[in-house]
């Protein structure tokens, strides 16, 4: 494609590049900017909109602060390409999201403008609030200024920050970038609220002026000031929720007027004493795609003029999708059946449920503490909750799966999206850990399905089980393509399967995995070796005849699963080791990720990394058999 001209922009190597520039040429440089952000995505797929939505602010940031000295934190840190862009790192920006290339996320190691890495939500006011409060005890860095997005202000890590920096009163600023969006519209009543934080006109009409800020205001000593203090003579001030926390509240301002913004950010930088809230309003997607109805949140490689995205051909349904589709008609059987999920209603399929079952479907917000605690109250009350996360987004609830869930035998239904390595978002986004803290928890089911007719099968599975909490995990991507039964039965708790007999070495595959071990099974039998292979389903409780079986019956047992040590293998190995097998001779190997965050690449390619491809369980084989080891893998 062609690269924009952007002849302005092509000045800027690093943020100080921008301080001889005028106030208009800074309004180049944003202009410019988001060209650039846009053809840079067309090119390599990710995060769109909200990176469009931050570019003059980025710009302004950049021009008025002086970082890395002063700490620019990006909430979530998907809007940050435009900072990538400024920070240094404009020729590499079309490696984002690539093995070896940038992060699609702030990253510290990748740039001293990264000053903290992000990908999970509602991290930014806090970090900020460390960062003041470590410059004031003697540590490094300027001004702490955390950017966090409506759609993250739904978590309440966010008024934990804001409660502790309301009461510390230490010089912070928070913007508050407003697009009325997350990944999906906003909700709840927080989002109602900022809304009414500028019912109307949101530029023109606002009643409550001048009284707070003119008193925070300096005297029009420079240009920027005056045209500070004209405007914020329009403002709201007085009497919102941030300034009841201690917070001066300074907007809504136009978060895409450079004007405003610099004049805004200028006498901030000059005057704020203690904690204050920047409340700009921008356009998610702005010049690009405000108008889709996603604003372009994530998209793939496009042709700019077109908006055509280039989508790869798939031959199997998402496993999300197959997902979604086993839910909504359980639930069309079962009226006690609801659906919870923490602001990805696409992304975990559960779009479809809310259009079928709008009353039993609720999005709670980024905010899945609450949505698991939310779901063991359903629990209590007699529903069958379904709490629907990715992996990942689950981390972040688990003293709730615990206290709230585990301990009091609730039987909340877990669906695990996204389980395993998930590509180009990386470690941040990597499903790891779930097996591993889930598996520990007494009376927790634990599954893994190995296709999407397996997985359906532990929808019904979850749907039936009424005594305890029962979670199931899934990946991301494309199934297998096999044949989806059409009233699936629910499995017995416990009890894996047997996929084929063979001898000397035993394979037990946990979750999707189970593919790579038949193509290394294919490979091994050219080699004449055919290995018994079976699919686990349960890390939680274990097969445990099964399992002792096929210890007793073969010379060498393998585990196979995506996910850290602590899971599925580590108890496997647990059984084994109290059942005194190990006595007998038998050897055993665990393949399970490695002790590393791997960074992003595509699945397939993480998986290498993490030595877990076909060919590295036939490498394993031909260890734990003492045939030798074949090229490359020795
Ligand atoms: C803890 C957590 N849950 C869910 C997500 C998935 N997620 C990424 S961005 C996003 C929406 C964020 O909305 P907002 O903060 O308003 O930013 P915008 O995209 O509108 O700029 C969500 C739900 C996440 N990153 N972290
Ligand atoms: C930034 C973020 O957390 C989400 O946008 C995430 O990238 C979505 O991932 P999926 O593409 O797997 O839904
Ligand atoms: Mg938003």
């Amino acid at each position: 494609m062609t690269r924009p001209h952007t002849p302005t922009l092509d000045l800027i190597d690093l943020p100080s590049d921008l301080n001889g520039l005028s106030d208009a040429q800074l309004r180049t440089v944003a202009d410019e900017l988001r060209a650039e952000t846009i053809s840079t995505v067309s090119e390599t797929g990710g995060h769109l909109g909200a990176g469009l939505g931050v570019v003059e602010l980025t710009v302004a940031l950049h021009a008025v602060f002086d970082a890395p000295k002063d700490k620019i934190i990006w909430d979530v840190s998907h809007q940050c390409y435009p900072h990538k862009i400024l920070t240094g790192r404009r020729d590499r920006i079309r490696t984002l999201r690539q093995k070896d290339g940038l992060s699609g996320f702030t990253k510290r190691s990748e740039s001293p403008y990264d000053c903290f890495g992000a990908a999970h939500s509602s991290t930014s006011i806090s970090a900020a609030l460390g960062f003041a409060v470590a410059r004031d005890l003697g540590g490094e860095g300027g001004d702490a200024i955390a950017v966090i997005g409506d759609g993250s202000m739904s978590a309440g890590m966010a008024y934990e920050a804001l409660n502790n920096a309301g009461h510390l009163k230490k010089r912070l600023i928070v913007i508050l970038n407003d697009n009325e969006m997350s990944i999906a519209p906003p909700v709840g009543a927080m989002s109602s609220y900022l809304s009414r934080l500028y019912a109307g006109d949101p530029f023109q009409e606002f009643k409550a002026a001048a009284k707070g800020a003119v008193s925070f205001l300096p005297e029009p000593f420079q240009e920027g000031a005056k045209r500070a203090k004209d405007m914020l003579k329009h403002m709201t001030v007085g009497g919102t929720l941030f300034e009841e926390l201690g917070f001066s509240y300074l907007g809504p301002i136009d978060g895409h007027d450079m004007e405003q913004l610099l004049s805004v950010l200028r006498t901030v930088k000059t005057r704020a004493t203690g904690p204050i809230l920047i409340h700009a309003i921008t356009k998610k997607g702005k010049g690009y795609a405000e108008d889709r109805a996603d604003r372009g949140h994530a998209t793939g490689k496009f042709d700019v003029i077109t908006g055509e995205q280039k989508k790869a051909v798939s031959n199997a349904p998402s496993y999300t999708s197959v997902f979604a589709e086993a839910l909504v008609n359980a639930a069309a059987q079962d009226d006690k059946i609801v659906a919870v999920t923490a602001a990805m209603p696409d992304g975990t399929g559960l779009t479809k449920f809310m259009e079928r079952f709008a009353s039993r479907c609720f999005d709670v917000g980024i905010a899945e503490q609450h949505a698991v605690t939310f779901c063991a109250g359903l629990a209590a009350g007699g529903m069958k909750p379904f709490c629907t996360l990715y992996s990942t987004f689950l981390q972040r609830g688990y003293d709730q799966v615990v206290h709230d869930v585990a301990i009091q035998r609730l039987p909340v239904r877990f669906a695990i999206d996204r389980a395993g390595l998930v590509g180009a978002d990386g470690a941040t986004h990597a499903g790891s850990f779930d097996v591993a803290f889930l598996s520990n928890l007494p009376g927790f089911v634990v599954m893994a399905a190995a296709d999407e007719a397996e997985l359906v099968r532990m929808v019904a599975t979850a749907v039936a089980h009424d005594d305890g909490p029962i979670a199931f995990r899934f990946p991301r991507g494309e199934g297998v393509g096999v044949d989806i039964p059409a009233d699936a039965q629910p499995l017995e708790i416990g009890k894996g399967r047997m996929i084929r007999e063979g001898s000397q070495v035993a394979i037990l595959s946990f979750g999707t995995r189970l593919q790579e071990v038949e193509k290394a099974c294919e490979a091994l039998a050219a080699k004449g070796i055919t290995p018994t292979v079976a699919d686990a389903r349960f890390a939680k409780p274990l097969d445990r005849d099964m399992i002792l079986q096929l210890a007793a019956d073969h010379d060498a047992l393998i585990t196979v699963e995506e996910g850290a040590v602590g899971g599925f293998g580590s108890h496997v190995a647990q059984l084994l080791a109290e059942a005194g097998v190990f006595d007998h001779g038998l050897k055993y190997r665990s393949m399970v990720l490695p002790d590393i965050f791997i960074d992003q690449s595509s699945p397939a390619d993480m998986y290498d990394t993490a030595a877990m491809n076909a060919e590295h369980i036939e490498a394993k084989v031909l260890d734990v058999l003492g045939v030798g080891v074949i090229g490359k893998l020795a």
